[in-house]
């Protein structure tokens, strides 16, 4: 990806935005509230037109069916509505896939087995967002989106979800990961790309990014102008 620029109303959001991400990597997105960065996952996964620069996804367009196909979203926003069981929303999101993992070992692999008959409403905060992921997952994709996957949850809950995140990982799956959590991104990722106003301001690997600072969370405010 180079270049990408996205305006809303004349105002320039993402700002001349470019990286490449290898297979197998997992990399994190990171910057202050307001820093482009579900945008530019919205761009890539073909959610949102760019107004300017070359995204190029698996090999294609971000918006074409057969990119899509092998992409995997899970979204910050995700909503589904209180009284559709798990089931349902795993049989749904299933039959919109030509190729898709058994939901059922799924809900094994999150956590969720025995939970198909739970309505979406009476989950906690953490069996939602595994729903989420795992939905995220039906389609066995290669590229997986995955957008503040940890807000929210407790200590606990976000231990595990990183030990999930690392198995996609380790599967073989790509993963772009947004986070706030830097603990989370230096644990997680390979890379991170530090977006601040639109702009890409650093990109390294954990360990680079704080070279030279006490820690990454220093690197971080020095790099998004909080310092
Ligand atoms: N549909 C939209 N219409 C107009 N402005 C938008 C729209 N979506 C996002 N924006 C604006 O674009 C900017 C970037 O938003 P974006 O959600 O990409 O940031 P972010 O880095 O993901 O922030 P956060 O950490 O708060 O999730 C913000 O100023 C936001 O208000």
């Amino acid at each position: 990806m180079a270049g990408l620029t996205k305006r809303y109303g004349g105002v320039t959001v993402v700002d001349g935005v470019g990286f490449e991400v290898s297979g197998g990597e997992v990399f994190g997105i990171v910057g202050p509230n307001g820093a482009g960065k579900t945008t530019t996952v919205e761009c890539l996964i073909g959610l949102r037109r760019a107004d300017a620069g070359v995204l190029t996804v698996l090999g294609g367009e971000p918006a074409s069916p057969a990119v899509r196909s092998r992409i995997g979203v899970q979204l910050q926003q995700a909503a589904l509505p209180d009284g559709m069981r798990v089931a349902e929303a795993m049989t749904l999101f299933a039959a919109a896939y030509r190729r898709r993992e058994p939901w059922r070992l799924l809900l094994e692999e999150w956590g969720l087995a025995g939970r198909e008959r739970a309505r979406f409403g009476s989950l906690s905060g953490g069996q939602r967002q595994r729903l989420f992921i795992a939905l995220a997952l039906i389609n066995e994709p290669e590229l997986v989106f995955l957008d503040e996957i940890t807000t929210g949850l407790d200590p606990e809950a976000r231990r595990e979800t990183w030990g999930l995140v690392r198995r996609l990982g380790e599967r073989g799956s790509t993963v772009v990961l947004v986070s706030h959590d830097l603990a989370e991104v230096a644990a997680l990722c390979d890379r991170v790309a530090v977006l601040a106003a639109g702009r890409l301001v650093a990109l390294g690997t954990p360990a680079d990014l704080a070279a030279g600072h006490a820690d990454l969370e220093s690197a971080y405010f020095q790099l998004t102008g909080r310092g």
